[in-house]
């Protein structure tokens, strides 16, 4: 790669999965490039690969063959590394936000970004180092809408809020890469276009390279690529696109 080349590219990448006595092609030589700063959805049928798509773009899983190489502090191609150096490049480059907000239930909204920040550290964490994560916790809380709210759990948070609290936590370690993956499937529709809204809003704030999966098709327009996935192929939907 040079220095002109995107974030993150996927050449040709494949990947099946175990399917009875066969397999099925969850991509099929899949190629695209996103550039820092860059928000591309990705949208297509149910089954279609979309996921699977942005389980490879985040180290989940290997693909099969193909390479997806990750501009960091430097270029690897995160279908090579081993398990090890896979989490150390996730945990430093890439957030993460899902349709369930699967936050730890006995932590309050705070303490489960400081959990993230604070992940991959040293046990003994110095005192000006954990003021400065619960300083950064409380300044993306607020990012979020959510600063009178650092102190409840996620029990004592709505669906939407937890959810807000995700994409906090997502943005902790100031990610080059977001993957997000249907966040409003689990919302009404209200509280989904206000997270949609929310997403978009702070992604493009901060500069932030974006995956985003969606079924919600009024958003798009805010995005900078709509890619559709079907089969496992995906292809530039080019009227979204050109909307965008
Ligand atoms: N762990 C797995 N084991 C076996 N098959 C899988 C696995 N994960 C996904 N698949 C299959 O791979 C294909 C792509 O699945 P994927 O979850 O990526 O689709 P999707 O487009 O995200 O669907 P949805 O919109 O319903 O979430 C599907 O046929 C699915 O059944």
């Amino acid at each position: 790669m040079t220095t002109t080349e995107p974030l993150l590219r996927l050449d040709d990448v494949t990947l099946t999965f175990p399917d009875g006595d066969s397999r099925i092609t969850a991509l099929d030589r899949v190629s695209l490039g996103l550039a820092r700063g860059e928000i591309a959805a990705v949208t297509g049928p149910s089954g279609s690969g979309k996921s699977t798509l942005l389980a490879v773009a985040s180290t989940l899983i290997r693909p099969d063959s193909g390479h997806v190489w990750f501009r960091g502090d430097r270029v690897v191609d995160l279908a090579r590394l081993g398990r090890r150096e896979a989490t150390r490049v996730r945990r430093e480059n890439i957030g993460m936000v899902f349709q369930q907000s699967n936050l730890l239930s006995s932590l309050t909204a705070i303490e489960q970004l400081e959990v993230t920040a604070h992940l991959g550290q040293r046990l003994v964490v110095p005192p000006a180092t954990r003021r400065a994560v619960r300083d950064k916790a409380r300044e993306l809380l607020e990012a979020v809408g959510l600063a009178d709210h650092a102190g409840k759990t996620a029990g004592q948070l709505s669906g939407g809020q937890r959810q807000r609290v995700n994409l906090a936590r997502a943005l902790m370690n100031d990610p080059r890469l977001l993957v997000v993956d249907e966040p409003t499937s689990a919302l009404d529709q209200e509280r989904g276009a206000a997270i949609m809204d929310l997403i978009l809003s702070v992604v493009r704030e901060r500069d932030t390279a974006t995956l985003l999966v969606t079924h919600d098709r009024s958003h798009l327009h805010r995005t900078d690529i709509v890619y559709r996935v079907v089969d496992g192929r995906i292809e530039i939907d080019e009227t979204a696109t050109a909307a965008a």
